[in-house]
């Protein structure tokens, strides 16, 4: 049995005046998957991702995350809906130390009072401590626990990225949303965020990722989707996308070239 549908794009049209940047999207995100969607500079990628966290709303069509529209929602709400993401340019704190980063990403769903807070009350310092705990487990997802108390300011480029991961998973989403995940990164690093990914895949998060690096998405995506000039024009498994032609032609044939 094939898995259920976690998001789902439908025939989805964006411009900005006179520019149509997407014409027509469709496509759907099935829970417990690792999606994809690639295409040249320009093609359309961020917008779609704008559009699905609420940055954006659509011009025409429909999106919809676990049955329900997300269309004309303030990004929080669907943050609370349960879509976490990642941006191209990363944003952490860096004068903070890794597990701060981790919980501000989760001071959402921490429920309780400003009263509480005030006088430290016991139910204020359990909740402190599970939190904690589930920052820490979050870092360990990404292999980042060993540097907990590190300040963000002094970690590499990749593990900056990785601790953008484990904020977003404080959230507690059911889809992350990952935009060029491995941008900056060494390929050691990519290897090992390959497996991580997966294994987050495999704790039953749906994972959508934007990304340039085609070994990387071809290495790990379930299903892909390809953007030209904002329309969809090839769905598919790895090796489906790969040897349809229209591809080879509008995207991978440059990247041979090149
Ligand atoms: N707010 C906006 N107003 C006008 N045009 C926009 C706006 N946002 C995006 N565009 C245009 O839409 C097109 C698609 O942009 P988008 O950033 O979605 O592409 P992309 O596939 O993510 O590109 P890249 O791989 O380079 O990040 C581009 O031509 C861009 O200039």
């Amino acid at each position: 049995m094939s898995d259920p549908t976690l998001l789902s794009i439908r025939n989805v049209g964006k411009h900005f005046g006179g520019l149509h940047v997407l014409q027509d999207v469709s496509f759907e995100v099935p829970a417990g998957s690792i999606y994809g969607l690639i295409g040249p500079n320009g093609a359309g990628k961020t917008t779609v991702f704008n559009l699905v966290t609420g940055l954006l709303e659509p011009s025409n069509g429909t999106i919809e995350f676990m049955g329900n529209s997300l269309v004309g929602l303030p990004p929080q709400r669907i943050t609370h809906r349960g879509i976490a993401r990642t941006f191209q340019n990363i944003r952490i704190f860096k004068e903070m130390s890794l597990l701060e980063n981790v919980m501000v990403g989760m001071h959402d769903h921490l429920n309780y009072s400003p009263a509480a807070i005030f006088f430290n009350t016991g139910a204020c310092r359990s909740a402190e401590k599970r939190a904690r705990e589930r920052a820490f487990e979050l870092l360990s997802w990404v292999g980042l626990e060993h540097k907990s108390d590190m300040l963000a300011d002094n970690l590499s480029y990749g593990d900056q990225r990785k601790l953008e991961f484990a904020r977003a998973l404080a959230t507690e989403p059911k889809l992350l949303l990952l935009d060029e995940p491995v941008a900056g990164m060494n390929p050691s690093e990519k290897t090992i965020l390959m497996e991580e990914i997966r294994n987050i895949r495999d704790r039953g998060y749906g994972v959508f990722m934007i990304e340039h690096d085609m070994r990387f998405v071809m290495g790990l995506c379930d299903r892909i989707a390809v953007l030209n000039f904002g329309r969809i024009i090839a769905e598919g498994t790895p090796d489906e996308v790969r040897n349809n032609p229209d591809v080879i032609e509008a995207y991978l044939g440059k990247e041979d070239e090149a």
